[in-house]
């Protein structure tokens, strides 16, 4: 489902590679946690999947297809497989709920009474029902990131991404919304989170794996965090390349690193976790219906305002853009930045608009 295989990524200016001759593959259906210390490369490694960044060696397939060989103006349409949740939540301040989750069907051209069907059902599933005609400043910060999630959904991705998805919430809240996410992967779609919360991974016991300065350096499968202090973090050493076929399926001891590379030197992450195993085991049952996270503390709601509060969409933004790449690239719409539209694409009215079914 998503394969990498020795994939080294360095970001121009930098001697250090972000992501250091990588080799892992992600099955489908799998719910992955990505960990490590802060710049570690986890958010490259995400943006390596949805092709927002190309990896300067190796090779990355994702849903079987090889993506050094899809063009730039594909990506809108590969990326309609990929659905993404972001720490700071990423909505339209100036549109209801509704309307936040149905705009992600209206850019790809999905019919009005698809929509009208899909986003009432989509709200429900993820404990919004009712809520269609509020506006996100109406919102806690957990149901905002409901909201977020329902829109990453509501085309029924095979794969959803999600970077720090619980990093402005309170733990209950994110509790609350790690249920929800254990629930959509359980209804079929492969969820690959990096999350500093050693609570969340500590008590879901699903595949980590664990990056350090741009290495793979633990991949377990039913892992915890495992890494409260520096001393405590397992070594594993890398695996080699050779990693096994697209339709090859590794096992579980497979998910180890082969025993007979070398030791790597000893890991060093500085996690703060915020969530404790501690916080997540009281929160049971780990399903917290949207009216019991309303009851946000102030410090909570404040993170929110401030993460929201940055999230203000220029309306020159929402023109037609020319196709110089450049130019697009400086001052991506919000469809473009969620990969629905290419940068500087058409937009709706154009004669070619790029709409309709992706497959
Ligand atoms: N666009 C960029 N240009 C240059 N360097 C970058 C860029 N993006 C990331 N890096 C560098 O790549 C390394 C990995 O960064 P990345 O954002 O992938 O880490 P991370 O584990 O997601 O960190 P965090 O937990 O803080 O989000 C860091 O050294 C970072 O400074």
């Amino acid at each position: 489902m998503i394969r990498f295989d020795s994939v080294t990524k360095t970001y121009p200016g930098q001697a250090r590679p972000a992501l250091n001759d990588i080799g892992v593959e992600i099955l489908r259906g799998e719910f992955v946690f990505l960990v490590g210390a802060s710049g570690s490369g986890k958010s490259s490694f995400l943006r390596l999947i949805l092709k927002e960044e190309k990896p300067s060696k190796g090779a990355i397939h994702v849903l079987g297809q090889d993506l050094g060989s899809i063009s730039t103006r594909k990506v809108p349409y590969f990326r309609r497989d990929l659905g993404v949740v972001f720490q700071d939540f990423r909505l339209l301040p100036n549109k209801s709920v509704y309307e936040n989750v149905a705009f992600t069907l209206r850019v790809i051209g999905k019919s009005r009474g698809y929509v009208q069907s899909a986003v009432p059902e989509t709200l429900k599933l993820v404990g919004l029902d009712g809520k269609g005609k509020r506006m996100p400043h109406e919102l806690s910060g957990g149901e905002q990131q409901r909201v977020a999630i329902a829109r990453a959904i509501v085309n029924k991705p095979q794969i959803l991404l999600a970077d720090e998805p619980t990093g402005n919430l309170d733990p209950v809240t994110s509790a609350g919304i790690m249920t929800l996410l254990e629930r959509i992967n359980a209804s079929g779609t492969t969820i690959v989170m990096a999350t500093h919360e050693a609570g969340i991974v500590d008590q879901m016991r699903r595949r980590v794996i664990e990056l350090s300065a741009g290495d793979i350096v633990r991949d377990e499968r039913s892992a915890g965090y495992d890494g409260q202090t520096v001393r405590d973090v397992e070594v594993v050493p890398r695996r080699g390349s050779g990693e096994p076929g697209e339709s090859g399926v590794p096992d579980a001891s497979d998910a180890t690193a082969d025993s007979d590379t070398p030791a790597a030197a000893p890991v060093v992450t500085a996690a703060a976790p915020k969530v404790t195993p501690e916080v997540m085991r009281d929160a049971e049952p780990l399903y917290v219906e949207p009216e019991a996270t309303d009851a946000v503390t102030d410090a909570a709601a404040e993170i929110t305002a401030a993460a929201t509060g940055t999230i203000q969409v220029d309306p020159e933004q929402l023109k037609p853009k020319t196709k110089d790449a450049a130019a697009a690239s400086e001052h991506l719409t919000l469809a473009e930045r969620l990969g629905l539209r290419a940068p500087g694409g058409p937009r709706e009215g154009d004669d070619d608009q790029e709409v309709g079914p992706t497959k």
